[in-house]
């Protein structure tokens, strides 16, 4: 009797479809194969395999096992949960979790290598570049340097024979990893911490703690210590990092290997791709034992998973909000069940949900109070706008800037912290009024004054800026209302011209490299004023910086988010504990136009317990996350019409269910992306409703026609 395998094809499709397994192929779960599908050949993997019973139509039969490393059982596991729980197709999981090994192969290096043949005529000049290149082989140029010759006698050594090509397929190399090297003293606190990780880690199976510990605490350095510790007990163990920004994976990649004298692996998607095929395959083999990584990081091949660390757990990037919409940090506590391991989410803010899974008990809580050694957590002070405004047309307040001169004068070092890029969020006409928006689009244009464009954030339109008004035509109408990093940068330097200002924004630094050279800079405080999004203003520690402005405290607070309280919390105390990390002092000071709000008050006192019981009272009262779970439903479409009959049709076809509210549909926020317009359900439910059933069930009434998209967000963030 032939077996039957199932097979998940990387594409969104329903389900894994069954093709037969031809006699002699012995396949086993996560080979890769090629299949017949409709009239082409399509790759995917085994992802099950039964005995085949008769009397079934004859399967097609599997076409070829291709040669590429299996996924391992607990990676496809891991794929199959993930689609479960966003109630999304298996395929666009598994298409994530095989982007590493569609990546082109490193090209091979030519080298060359002496062949012992003798040339025709000997010079000076030959004879030191054949010397050279008997001590091994080289790439040419390198060859011409070593020997002190010319390009042209290299070649004329090629076209003799004295000299052959031979290409040389780059190794795939990890650094080995000092184990044993000592880290610092931890103090008692830290040691306590660090005890119980490294026991977590020592007992195996699941296990998750939460690394609460304030801004400079040394989370780092507990959580290295259970990172050591899970390397040392399995030769081969492999452990993986989580952080939510790439220029923070550049600082904490430094850390290791300051710590390991090795670079883990890096994963992110600044990779290059043939470096991305290595890191897949070296994850795949064992021989990546660290991976120091965004989220997507989760659905590599780990071939012995034995820790993860979510470091900055609370931040809004581990969710992904396009294609296949998940949130890292909650995958990655899945994910550490599924592969048996341990699991430890490191914040100075925790996320309510997290805070309330430890208060649960089911997350082991350990807590750091204070900071390392004689640092102390820095002052925060409000700076109330109104009373204190800035001149006209400026941003930076009198008190900030009084502020920045005693800073600078003292040869420390400010964080300006705007969450905002480019030069100015909005660009209108004063002769008529109008804003400048995308063509398709109903997001405001954003100048960038480096560029000279107007560029959409949402879908990265962008224009030159007009110097005529589109819309009446008035010449040099266009003014730019409000600040992005790019201005306040132009008024520090108008303020402080002997200051040496840098910004720092995904406008400014676009790759890993940029980003670990400007973070080196600061760190050796080779900056003075550093203007930041909040790509820079978190998790860094930079030991001259003593001053943090906030330049728009309010920012957040905008917009009737469900975390936008929470969320402008996180941001703000973590951006605050950049400052004073050393021996001297900090402060930070946020300007604010509300200086009586609940978390501008839980700033300033630094009350971080008395913010999160009255949040989670609000939450409770509501029935919200923590307490009850949510999920949007965004329906779009580029005809009004249809949109309108279908989210009609939608909303009277909704299951009836117990312990769940259906509210809407409302236009999204921003009705109009890219040409389509867009209406949203929210779906309230109690803990103890079977949220993805419910949604899947909801979806399944009311088939969309053609040009219509359903897209399920479970546990939304931003409602954009
Ligand atoms: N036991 C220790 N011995 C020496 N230095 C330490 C120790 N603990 C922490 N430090 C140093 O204190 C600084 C802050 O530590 P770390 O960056 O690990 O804090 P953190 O808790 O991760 O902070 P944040 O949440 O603000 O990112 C670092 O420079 C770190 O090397
Ligand atoms: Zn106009």
């Amino acid at each position: 009797m032939t077996r039957i395998a199932s097979i998940l094809l990387p594409m969104p499709l329903p389900e894994a479809f069954d093709y037969a397994e031809p006699e002699g192929m012995e396949l086993a779960i996560g080979d890769h194969v090629a299949v017949p599908l409709g009239p082409r050949t399509a790759r995917g993997v085994v992802s099950a395999l039964r005995e085949g019973a008769g009397g079934n139509r004859p399967l097609k039969p599997v076409l070829e096992k291709l040669d590429d490393p299996a996924l391992p059982e607990g990676t496809l596991r891991f794929v199959e949960w993930a689609a479960r729980y966003s109630v999304d197709v298996p395929g666009q999981p598994l298409a994530m979790a095989l982007r590493g090994l569609r990546a082109p192969r490193p090209k091979p290096a030519r080298l060359l290598e002496a062949t012992g043949q003798a040339p025709g005529r000997m010079t000076p000049a030959r004879e030191k570049a054949i010397a050279a290149a008997a001590e091994g082989p080289l790439p040419p140029s390198d060859l011409a340097a070593k020997a002190g010759v010319s390009a042209g006698v290299i070649k004329g050594l090629v076209d003799e024979g004295a000299l052959a090509v031979r290409l040389e397929t780059p190794d795939i190399r990890f650094d080995d990893l000092d184990l044993a090297s000592p880290g610092p003293v931890l103090n008692p606190g830290q040691r306590a911490a660090a005890d119980v990780l490294v026991e977590m880690v020592h007992a195996g199976g699941f296990q998750s703690a939460l690394l609460d510990g304030v801004t400079g605490s040394g989370k780092t350095e507990v959580y290295l210590e259970a990172v050591a510790a899970a390397l040392a007990a399995d030769p081969t163990a492999q452990v993986l990092v989580l952080l939510p920004e790439i220029a923070l994976t550049q600082a904490v990649l430094t850390r290791f290997q300051a710590r390991f004298g090795g670079m883990p692996a890096e994963w992110h998607s600044a990779v290059p791709p043939p470096r991305r095929r290595q890191v897949w395959e070296g994850v795949a083999s064992g021989k990546a034992r660290i991976v120091v990584g965004a989220r997507s990081a989760l659905f590599l091949p780990y071939a012995n998973l034995k820790l993860i660390i979510v470091d900055e757990e609370h931040d809004g990037s581990f969710k992904q909000e396009e294609g296949f919409i998940y949130q890292a940090r909650d995958l990655a506590v899945a994910r550490a069940h599924l592969e048996k391991c341990a699991v430890v989410l490191a914040s100075a803010t925790p996320s309510l949900e997290t805070l309330w899974n430890a208060g649960q008990g089911r997350y082991r809580w350990l807590r750091l109070a204070a900071r390392h050694g004689a640092s102390q957590l820095p002052d925060v002070e409000l700076i109330d706008m109104r009373e204190t405004p800035p001149e006209t047309g400026r941003w930076l307040s009198p008190p900030l800037v009084r502020a920045m001169a005693e800073t600078f004068e003292r040869g420390e070092q400010t964080l300006l912290f705007l969450n905002r890029r480019g030069y100015a969020p909005l660009v209108l006409c004063r002769a008529c009024g109008e804003r400048m928006k995308a063509p398709d689009t109903d997001s405001w244009l954003v100048e960038h004054r480096y560029t000279g464009r107007l560029v959409c954030h949402l879908t990265g339109f962008s224009m030159p800026r007009p110097d005529k008004c589109p819309h009446c035509g008035a010449q040099d109408s266009l003014v730019s209302i409000g600040p992005g990093v790019e201005r306040v940068e132009e008024e520090v330097r108008s303020l402080f011209p002997q200051a040496r200002v840098a910004v720092f924004s995904s406008d400014t630094v676009f790759d890993a490299e940029g980003a670990r050279t400007l973070v080196a800079t600061m760190a050796a405080g080779e900056i003075d004023v550093l203007v930041a999004t909040q790509a820079a203003a978190k998790g860094h520690d930079f030991p001259n910086l003593t001053l943090v402005g906030v330049v728009d405290a309010d920012l957040g607070l905008r917009g009737g988010d469900l975390r936008a309280g929470e969320r402008t919390f996180q941001l703000l105390a973590q951006a605050s504990g950049r400052a004073g990390r050393r021996e001297r002092p900090g402060r930070a000071l946020l300007q604010t136009y509300a200086p009586e709000h609940a978390v501008m008050q839980a700033l300033k006192d630094q009350d971080r317990d008395a913010f999160v019981e009255a949040e989670m009272m609000g939450r409770e009262l509501a029935a919200l996350p923590p307490f009850g779970r949510l999920a949007a439903i965004i329906v779009s479409g580029p005809d009004p019409a249809a949109l309108e009959t279908y989210v009609r049709n939608l909303a009277s076809v909704a299951p009836n269910a117990e312990g769940v509210d259906i509210f809407g549909p409302a236009d999204a926020p921003l009705a109009l992306v890219r040409g389509r317009r867009r209406k949203r359900f929210l779906v309230r439910a109690d803990r103890t409703v079977d949220l993805q059933g419910f949604l899947a069930a909801w979806r399944a009434r009311a088939r969309p026609p053609g040009q219509i998209r359903v897209t399920l967000d479970v546990d939304p963030y931003s409602f954009l």
